[in-house]
């Protein structure tokens, strides 16, 4: 396995050893324990799978707070996609700062995007599937989303227009994200 650090700390691209042969390839896409002795010490608890059947779709900024807040550990079954991290705490020497990397199914690589930071991605091809682990229960009340152009972050986006959901329409800019968490919650 092969593990790059990117350039915000704690986000980690995984490459998993990839056996081929002449019917196709085999891959341990998860183990706890190799994952654990490479850093990913996460105790995942759900898996959420998505299908996004157009190209230029994207689902983001998301992220859940307080003790909602999920480490994510992202993959594409089909199809592929230009993953994106920001990292959102206000204390960081790297907030508003953001990393993409392309994931393509074939290259069986996954994407870690920590707690504290916000993740969105962009399909590149019809009927992409991502497949993703979190380590915390979706909670709908927790859950808090960034407008995908906002531009205060400034993402480099493969897409002028893309298809988005009616919430992820109408999310609100990073500032009044934060703003809106800590005079009601005081949290992130
Ligand atoms: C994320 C999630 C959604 N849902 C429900 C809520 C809603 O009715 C339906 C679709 O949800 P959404 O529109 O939020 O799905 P989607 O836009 O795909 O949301 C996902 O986007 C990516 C970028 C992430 O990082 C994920 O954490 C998640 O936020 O599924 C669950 O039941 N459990 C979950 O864990």
């Amino acid at each position: 396995m092969n593990i790059t650090e990117l350039a915000l700390e704690g986000v980690k691209l995984i490459e998993p050893v990839v056996y081929q042969d002449s019917r196709g390839f085999f891959t341990e896409s998860y183990q706890r324990s190799a994952w654990k002795k490479a850093g990913i010490e996460e105790e995942f608890i759900q898996d959420n799978h998505s299908l996004s059947m157009e190209t230029g779709v994207i689902r983001g900024l998301h992220f859940q707070i307080g003790d909602a807040a999920q480490s994510k550990l992202v993959r594409v079954l089909a199809g592929s996609i230009y993953d994106v991290v920001v990292d959102i705490r206000p204390d960081s020497p790297t907030f508003t700062e953001w990393v993409a990397v392309t994931i393509r199914s074939e290259d069986h690589k996954q994407l870690l995007v920590p707690k504290g930071f916000a993740h969105g991605f962009c399909t590149l091809e019809p009927y992409t599937q991502v497949f993703y682990k979190v380590d915390q229960l979706y909670n709908r009340e927790k859950e808090r989303g960034i407008y995908w152009s906002d531009p205060a972050i400034g993402i480099k986006w493969p897409v002028n227009t893309p298809i988005l959901s009616t919430k992820d329409e109408q999310l609100p800019n990073l500032e009044s994200v934060l703003l809106e968490i800590y005079e009601k919650e005081g949290i992130l």
